[in-house]
């Protein structure tokens, strides 16, 4: 089977993984990204079986898809928590610390990751790090403090580059009309320390390091098999 088959088979085994965790009732938080597009996919099938449970969305994608499969959408006006977000990621790393925004929804993800009781990551295996940084950080800039900002990122020892649009009509807007520094580094030895950096500059509204934030992550493999790792089985050194 060609990689991206077997990656694709493998988002699917996590998407379905994490449908155990859905119960009749519940807000869920639906997350972005081409893995927990197929979670939307397969809840929505719950949904137009009798499945009675309502959507917030970390991102128009998302919330265009949940509409379009029935699902109904509500927001943090009608519902100030949400019982389970299930998400992808970009990376993994030890104590269950992510990088996300590959797909440049970081800033509505972190916000619904902030108001729910269980954020649940759906990836495949190949997500699995033992640190963080392979992938560029995404760091999300307000437009006019880009080269402020790119200025101060590269003194933390990272590379930024503005995110262009695939379209090719220049730099990718954000849901919330923001510019992405995709930060390129030798490794993020410490997030915890990088994150509070990078969130004491002027004019960054959002980062994809995401910390203490993931209950557990569900990886699945090409052959469909899953593993769940909490912080207890990936600790942080
Ligand atoms: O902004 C996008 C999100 O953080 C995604 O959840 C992340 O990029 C992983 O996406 P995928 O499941 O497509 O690898």
């Amino acid at each position: 089977m060609p990689d991206a088959q077997a990656q694709q088979a493998a988002k699917l085994a996590a998407a379905k993984a994490a449908l155990r965790f859905i119960e009749p009732g519940m807000v869920v938080g639906l997350g972005s990204g081409s893995t927990a597009t197929l979670f939307i996919q397969l809840l929505g099938e719950k949904v137009q079986q009798g499945l009675d449970i309502k959507g917030i969305a970390s991102s128009e994608d998302s919330e265009v898809l949940g509409r379009k499969l029935g699902i109904p959408i509500t927001d943090f006006d009608h519902h100030s928590t949400i019982d389970v977000a299930v998400d992808g990621a970009d990376e993994v790393a030890p104590g269950l610390a992510l990088i996300k925004g590959g797909g440049g929804k970081l800033l509505r993800e972190k916000i619904v990751a902030s108001a729910c009781k269980r954020f649940i990551i759906v990836a495949d295996d190949s997500k699995l790090v033992k640190q963080l940084g392979a992938f560029p950080l995404p760091v999300e800039v307000i437009p006019m403090a880009v080269p402020l900002v790119t200025e101060k990122l590269s003194d933390l020892g990272f590379t930024p580059k503005i995110r262009q649009d695939k379209s090719g009509n220049g730099p990718y807007i954000t849901d919330e009309g923001n510019i992405l520094l995709d930060c390129s580094s030798s490794g993020i030895a410490d997030p915890e320390v990088t994150a509070a950096e990078i969130r004491s500059i002027i004019g960054v509204v959002e980062h994809g390091l995401f910390l203490n934030m993931a209950e557990r992550v569900l990886l699945a493999g090409a052959d469909g098999s899953v593993r769940e790792l909490t912080v207890e089985d990936y600790p942080a050194a």
